[in-house]
């Protein structure tokens, strides 16, 4: 839960604000009335994601909570009847992160905006690649500002190392003319491999090139900007592109996620395995394993329908720990597809694991034993499906000797 400083003197703003952000269920919010009451609240030392502020407060009129809040590192959205040129430099001086003039029910949503924005930065590591220190501040110190963990690099080649050593940068904010490798260079090679085909990239370059943002664009950026930028539009284009960047992998997990698991799905499974197929010869090796769970229509039928589906996400948990280097995915009810590229010993090594996990494992609170059999296909097939169908006979061999064993029988997995 975050805490969210409203203070607004408005009785019914107020009201709003509190309804809007109390509405959302990873904020708290607590609200001032007036300039007193907030230096209440700063003795209490609190933490805040961020403060709401109205500009002007019957015992404050010039602003001074602006000034107050900010003392306290709190990144801070001020509300306004009206804003002018110089009320807005001053405020983005100060350091307050947005303003917004209090004109229609859409400016307190954009407040909420603002705040969710926040929340979600909080996880989020851009990468800015900059050989200019000037240039390279400013943009890190805006990013920092609305709570984005930032990592440097000076150039092309810098941020290629930069983005192999961490995996988790989202976002990359590269500038063009740079020493060693330029952004477009940069964007180019990036967008050539596989893992970089999600990241979001920016690019910026100063004024003078008209077809600049047209060839950042063509290499493969998804946004560029202009140097020099006003903050807002550097805020609401890193924004949006982020918010673009959140919207596809939430598309990505509705397509691909079996949502009881947590795991792939067998779409995922398929798509991912005939790529795998058609490469199978670069590998170490080629298995397909077939995993189910021994007589589980009896805990459906005993304990009903959620135990059996605790049953099953604990289960596809240790799939998940054990085959974390395969692909996995479930592939019908209880059943669930291994399919590795590792060679037959490392696999076979790790099936006998897990057989062993899921024996000295007490299943959901009920504290279920639990078997599963299993059916492998190390043997060269012809087709993905091929593949899949002899993991299946064997499987089905497995549960007509007994269940609670691997087929191939082999003393190691068995
Ligand atoms: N709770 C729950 N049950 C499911 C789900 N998907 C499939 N099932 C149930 O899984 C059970 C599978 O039963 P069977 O195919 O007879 O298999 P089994 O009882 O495990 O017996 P063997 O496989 O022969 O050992 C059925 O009762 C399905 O309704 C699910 O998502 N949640």
């Amino acid at each position: 839960m975050y805490n969210i400083l409203v203070v607004e003197d408005t009785a019914v703003v107020r009201k709003i604000l509190e309804n809007l952000i109390g509405s959302n269920p990873f904020f708290r919010c607590v609200s001032c009335k007036d300039f007193a009451s907030v230096h209440e609240v700063m003795k209490q030392n609190v933490d805040f994601l961020a403060a709401v502020v109205d500009l002007n407060l019957p015992d404050a009129p010039n602003g001074e909570v602006v000034e107050e809040v900010l003392r306290h590192r709190i990144p801070t959205v001020v509300l306004t009847g009206s804003v002018d040129e110089p009320l807005r430099a001053s405020l983005l001086a100060q350091g307050v992160l947005d303003y917004i003039t209090k004109d229609a029910s859409y400016s307190y949503r954009q407040v909420v905006k603002i705040l969710e924005r926040l929340r979600k930065n909080l996880s989020i590591k851009v990468l800015v690649v900059e050989d200019s220190l000037v240039c390279s501040n400013i943009m890190c110190n805006l990013l920092r500002k609305a709570l984005i963990e930032v990592v440097v690099a000076k150039n092309g080649v810098e941020a290629l190392r930069v983005l192999e050593k961490e995996p988790d940068i989202k976002m990359v904010i590269s500038d063009h003319y740079m020493p060693e490798m330029s952004g477009f260079e940069l964007v180019r090679q990036l967008r050539e491999q596989p893992q970089y085909q999600n990241l979001t990239i920016i690019g910026v370059s100063a004024q003078g090139d008209p077809v600049m943002s047209a060839k950042f664009i063509k290499s493969g950026a998804n946004d560029f900007l202009t140097k020099p930028f006003y903050q807002e539009e550097f805020y609401w284009r890193v924004f949006s592109a982020l918010e673009s960047m959140e919207m596809m992998e939430a598309i990505h997990k509705a397509v691909y996620v079996d949502v009881l698991t947590g795991i792939h799905n067998r779409r995922y499974l398929f798509e991912q395995g005939e790529k795998l197929f058609i490469e199978k010869h670069k590998f170490a090796g080629f298995g397909v394993c077939m995993f189910d769970l021994d007589e589980f229509k009896e805990v459906n039928d005993s304990l009903g329908h959620l135990i059996g589906d605790q049953l099953i996400a604990q289960f596809a948990g240790i799939l998940k720990k054990t085959f974390a280097d395969d692909l996995l995915g479930r592939y019908g009810g209880e059943e669930f597809v291994v399919i590795s590229t590792r060679s037959e010993e490392a696999l076979r090594k790790d099936i006998a694991n897990f057989m062993y996990t899921v024996r000295c494992t007490l299943f959901t609170e009920k504290n279920l034993a639990m078997t599963c059999s299993v059916g492998v296909c190390f043997e060269p097939m012809t087709s993905l499906n091929e593949s899949l169908g002899a993991a299946d006979a064997q499987l089905y061999q497995a549960k007509a000797f007994g269940r609670n064993r691997v087929e191939p029988y082999d003393s190691e997995v068995a």
